[in-house]
């Protein structure tokens, strides 16, 4: 659906952004991005969507070049920034202006999403408090019906009952045509909804992956000490957090945090015990 090839990118000279990276997305997933502050998460999200251009390197989406930005093309993209105005007006001329711009627009699944999240549906826009506003585009954007979608911190700002709502809708929204692209740095807030992982360090891509293959190939354990064979382990209130190799074929819960900082302190075990079918940036130099 989404093709990445080599790309780099530098606001400004001599301080890259994004470096070499190659990635596949492909419909009927739903990813989560990951990295650290100034990774290079948002600035990849805008690549896609066509709003930075790369320096080097192409990406093919929907078989559209992004930087383009032909009609076509932003029909079946919608792109929900993490910081964003909305106008004054309510919800129903604000569908008026925009939905024509996505001809799969649905309205009735529109107003669905509203009610869910207790979105009152007369309030001019303006007057909405930030995280209600945040409800309304994420319920505009998956009312586009668009085949991809990109989030920028989407449970920024919403509430708890809001966030298990949005996990929910976001899952039933999802169909084997679509693809939604989850930036965050909440990584609970995408428990058992994301099923693809990509993780950027300091302009790179370190890893990209599906949930499955973590699952199978490694096991997250609480222990009361560190364990002769742990890949990574670190002290927590309940014990010892551990990610050993999942030589039992056991089943258990990623913990997307652990996961993420032992790759951002032992990238190599972790990588190399996944190895098998993971793709790394590596690979492509
Ligand atoms: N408009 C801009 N002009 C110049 N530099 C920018 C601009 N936007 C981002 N940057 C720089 O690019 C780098 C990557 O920023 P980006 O927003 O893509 O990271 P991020 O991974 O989304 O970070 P965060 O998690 O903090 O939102 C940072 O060093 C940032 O300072």
């Amino acid at each position: 659906m989404i093709t990445v090839k080599n790309i780099s990118y530098a606001y400004r000279k001599n301080k890259a952004v994004l470096e070499q990276i190659n990635l596949h997305f492909k419909a009927g997933h739903i990813y989560g991005l990951l990295g650290e502050n100034g990774a290079g998460k948002t600035t990849l999200l805008k690549s896609l969507a066509g709003l930075v251009f790369p320096l080097s390197g192409d990406i093919e989406a929907l078989g559209h070049e992004p930087a383009k930005r032909s009609p076509d093309f932003l029909a079946e993209i919608f792109f929900i920034p993490e910081d964003f105005v909305l106008p004054a007006v309510t919800p129903k001329r604000y569908l008026q202006v925009m939905a024509p711009f996505y001809p799969k627009f649905n309205h009735e699944l529109f107003y669905q999403f509203m009610e869910e999240f207790s979105i009152p549906q007369e309030t001019n826009l303006e007057q909405l408090s930030f995280g209600q506003r945040k409800k309304v585009l994420i319920a505009f954007g998956l009312a586009t019906k668009t085949r991809i979608l990109l989030m920028d911190e989407p449970t920024n700002g919403l509430d708890i009952p809001s966030k298990s709502q949005f996990r929910k809708v976001m899952a039933c929204e999802l169909t084997e045509d679509r693809c939604f692209i989850i930036s965050t740095h909440q990584v609970r807030d995408l428990d058992n909804l994301i099923d693809e992982l990509v993780i950027l360090s300091q302009t790179r891509m370190v890893l990209a992956t599906s949930m499955q293959q973590i699952s199978e190939t490694l096991v997250f354990k609480v222990f009361h000490e560190v364990p002769a064979d742990a890949l990574y382990a670190e002290q927590s209130i309940s014990g010892v957090k551990a990610i050993l190799l999942n030589t039992l074929k056991e089943d258990t819960k990623i913990d997307i945090e652990l996961f993420f900082k032992s790759l951002l302190l032992v990238p190599n075990k972790i990588i190399s015990a996944l190895n098998n079918k993971t793709i790394n940036h590596e690979q492509y130099i």
